[in-house]
């Protein structure tokens, strides 16, 4: 999916919530673990309960790798489901991958080649080549990893060198890089504040934000720094919406905390 149709997706629906799918065997209710795949039964209860309230969803594969060739199986039926009967939704692959060139073109076809993932999550520590390889695919995104949510985005990504912060470095640098109109970046709803200064030096490009809900971030700081008059943001909560409920009205309790999440994005869409 392009980003120009992505955007017209969050104007149709309202919405520039991603639901992640961060999907914990020891979380799900215990009646699903007697279906032949509960991580996909899972899934496939919450997508059918929230699409109509968000335009992504994004899968994060460590909690599939976790459950070795079972949970793998899991996210190919997933993501099959979603490009089957929600063609119109957007699809992370939250695999934070990048290595030197020849490997990360393996990571990337088996992302968004063979899986049909519309972007992935990478990072920018191995620099350049080994980046370029996810940005070979048309309407495909690298989502490079610029500001993170955590404590640890303390010891490196905001740290000086030459005098300005490396994750600066990471946004001026990636800019530079072959299809970089490709590229897509991580900014952790924890560090909102942050987002002005981060659209001086990507204006257009959309800004996944993560930490909203569990991680204490906010909507309203996200939205007042980050966004442009496209948008440009892809707000994910994960735990505070798959996890609202742990009985069987759990995927009802998931539709409805992500309404509420779309109420407030319409709201904050409305003002511009
Ligand atoms: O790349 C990410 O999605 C990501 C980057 C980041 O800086 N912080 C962050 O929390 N994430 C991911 O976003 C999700 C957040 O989940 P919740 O805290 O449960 O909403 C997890 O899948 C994290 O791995």
């Amino acid at each position: 999916m392009s980003p120009q149709e992505l955007t017209e997706q969050i104007f149709k629906k309202k919405s520039f919530l991603c639901v992640g799918l961060d999907v914990d065997i020891d979380r799900i209710p215990t009646y699903l673990l007697s279906e032949d795949d509960p991580i996909f039964e899972f899934n496939k209860a919450i997508i059918d309960a929230t699409h109509k309230f968000c335009v992504a969803y994004k899968p994060n594969i460590a909690f599939y790798e976790a459950n070795g060739v079972e949970g793998w199986q899991a996210l190919e039926k997933t993501i099959n489901y979603l490009h089957h009967e929600y063609p119109e939704i957007y699809t992370i692959a939250d695999a934070k991958r990048g290595d030197i060139g020849n490997t990360s073109r393996m990571y990337a076809k088996t992302f968004l080649q063979d899986l049909g993932f519309d972007s992935v999550t990478v990072a920018p520590y191995m620099g350049k080549d080994s980046v370029e390889p996810f940005l070979e695919f048309e309407n495909r995104q690298a989502i490079l990893l610029a500001l993170t949510s955590n404590e640890g985005a303390f010891d490196f990504q905001t740290q000086q060198i030459d005098g300005e912060e490396l994750y600066k470095k990471v946004l001026k640098t990636s800019k530079t890089w072959k299809n970089s109109e490709r590229l897509m970046y991580v900014v952790g709803a924890t560090k909102a504040e942050y987002l002005k200064e981060i659209r001086e030096i990507i204006p257009e490009n959309f800004i996944l934000v993560p930490g909203v809900g569990a991680q204490g971030g906010k909507l309203e700081d996200v939205c007042k720094y980050g966004m442009t008059k496209n948008v440009g943001l892809l707000v994910n909560s994960s735990r505070k919406i798959i996890y609202a409920s742990e009985s069987s009205n759990f995927a009802e309790i998931a539709g409805a905390k992500a309404e509420v999440l779309q109420q407030q994005m319409a709201e904050e869409l409305s003002k511009l």
